[in-house]
């Protein structure tokens, strides 16, 4: 199943808009139950925190208790929201998000056959749970639907155990099955239809083909074997498709692989929030449905490849996606020679909107139990962003709009590049954004209070109570706009 992480370049009455499309481990459902020898534990999943390199805890602990913080919340109280942020992000978000095609089919429409879905996967076993999952429409958001994931579920670990890859294993964590490439160790006499635990290697220590892990692992869940171990490290090369079928996971969320394709996409709360921001000149999310054109930028092949392929399975005929590096795409010419009109390099001043959801550290995304990267990592994005805010910048007509977006949660690629931003380029001007179920702007960066208020940052930690299975119906709206990835989105219009 996809998750689309919009990142467009706009090119509306002329839109030029990046789009990055990542799609996560995802399923063919079998119908099979799980009869099983189990082993006596049970495993009550609260994940540890969240792992970093100490300097990178560092750095992160000192923007979260930074001056304007602490005098704002107090020592203790800034110190308790940095904790819950490392609690917060190794646990998946509360609800999934799903994306409908509401230019093709009513949202109505589309709940109904979602729901025969789930209840089909009820009925075949491949949801454990006998209690039914609902379908909510969001009342902010015309084409999102939500479904509440139900965990940590009581899970008790089997005698054989898989280890896949962490991506994997957060892939997992949100709904999805075991896929072959995701798998790093299986028992030496591993079969189809043997029910296995499946364990995640947060610290990337396994070895791909390993028959054994004495590693840190954390439990995921348990499924059935679909592939024996032979035909998943065989010497031909990597084997596609599901390794191991999850039906008892620990997060338990319905799996949407090749379920209304065309009609839904797993999305994440804050990139549906970027696209309606976007896009209310032309109201609402219409975006796709105008007569102009939108072009996708990405220096990455495989995934412009992608993207042309979801557009084509969406019917939005509207997108021409170009493998390009974004910083280069302004000419200096006015009709550039060798460019055709819609491809890159463009004009100066020849887009009316343009989304940047730039490259980031991706501190936000969840769940995530470990993040490898050295502090240089982190502090790298900070200069790439701000020259594709340049090449953003000359790109825009005047009048034009531009969002920025990141899914991390740092203040170096977030306040500090609007502050940067509106002190280098003096044409632009913060504005409002629409909807706005996220926080304000936080503290530390030059930006006073009223710039802050106009910045939507999705920041979990700030309504983390620790991972429960309490699905009361009440709480379902607001911890959908809440429980979400750290996510920040500024948009500025330019004069
Ligand atoms: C928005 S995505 C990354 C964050 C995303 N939200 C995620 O979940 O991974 C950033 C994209 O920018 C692309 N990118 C990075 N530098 C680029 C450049 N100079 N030109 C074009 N695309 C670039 C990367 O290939 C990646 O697909």
């Amino acid at each position: 199943m996809r998750y689309v992480n919009g990142s467009v370049i706009l090119k509306g009455e002329k839109l030029l808009i990046y789009i990055y499309l990542h799609l996560t481990a995802v399923t063919f459902l079998l119908s099979c139950r799980l009869t099983v020898s189990m082993m006596s534990v049970i495993n009550k999943s609260v994940f540890p925190q969240i792992a970093f390199r100490s300097e990178v805890l560092e750095y992160l602990h000192n923007v979260y208790t930074n001056k304007e913080i602490v005098s704002e919340l107090g020592k203790e109280e800034a110190e308790r929201v940095f904790d819950s942020l490392l609690s917060c992000l190794s646990h998946p978000p509360s609800l999934t998000c799903l994306r409908a095609s509401t230019h093709t089919h009513s949202l109505q429409d589309i709940q109904q056959r979602l729901a025969q879905h789930v209840a089909q996967q009820q009925v075949s076993g491949s949801i454990s749970d006998r209690v039914s999952t609902p379908i909510l429409p969001h009342p902010q958001l015309p084409d999102v639907l939500l479904l509440p994931v139900r965990g940590p579920r009581d899970v008790s670990i089997l005698n054989a155990e898989v280890i896949v890859g962490a991506q994997c294993g957060s892939a997992v964590l949100r709904g999805a099955h075991v896929f072959a490439p995701g798998l790093l160790s299986a028992p030496k006499f591993m079969k189809a239809g043997d029910p296995v635990s499946v364990f995640s290697d947060v610290e990337g220590r396994c070895t791909q083909g390993a028959k054994e892990f004495q590693g840190k692992k954390i439990f995921l869940g348990n499924g059935v074997c679909v592939m024996k171990r032979s035909d998943i490290f065989c010497p031909e090369g990597p084997v596609r498709g599901v390794a191991v079928r999850m039906v008892d996971a620990l997060y338990q969320s319905p799996s949407f692989d090749g379920v209304l394709p065309g009609e839904v996409f797993l999305q994440n709360l804050p990139s549906v929030v970027v696209g309606h921001s976007r896009c209310d000149a032309l109201g609402s999310n219409r975006i796709v449905m105008s007569d102009g054109v939108v072009v996708a930028l990405d220096k990455i092949k495989s995934k412009v490849e992608k993207i042309s392929e979801n557009a084509r399975t969406l019917r939005l005929h509207c997108i021409q996606a170009h493998c390009y590096n974004s910083i280069q795409a302004v000419s200096s010419e006015l009709n550039p020679s060798g460019s055709q009109a819609d491809a890159p390099p463009f004009p100066e001043e020849s887009f009316d909107r343009i989304l940047l959801d730039a490259p980031c550290s991706g501190l936000g995304q969840r769940p995530n139990m470990a993040i490898n990267y050295s502090l240089k990592e982190v502090c790298s994005y900070q200069p790439l962003q701000r020259k594709l805010l340049r090449t953003a910048v000359q790109l825009l007509k005047k009048g034009g709009v531009l969002v920025y977006s990141t899914c991390t949660v740092t203040l170096a690629e977030n306040e500090e590049q609007v502050a940067w931003a509106l002190k280098t380029f003096p044409c632009l001007t913060l504005e409002p954004q629409e909807p706005h179920l996220g926080s304000q702007g936080m503290p530390g960066s030059e930006l006073s209070c009223d710039q802050r208020r106009l910045l939507q940052r999705f920041r979990p930690e700030l309504s983390w109570r620790g991972a429960t299975d309490s699905h009361a119906s009440e709480d379902l709206l607001f911890k959908a706009n809440t429980d979400t990835i750290g996510f920040f989105i500024a948009k500025f219009s330019k004069r």
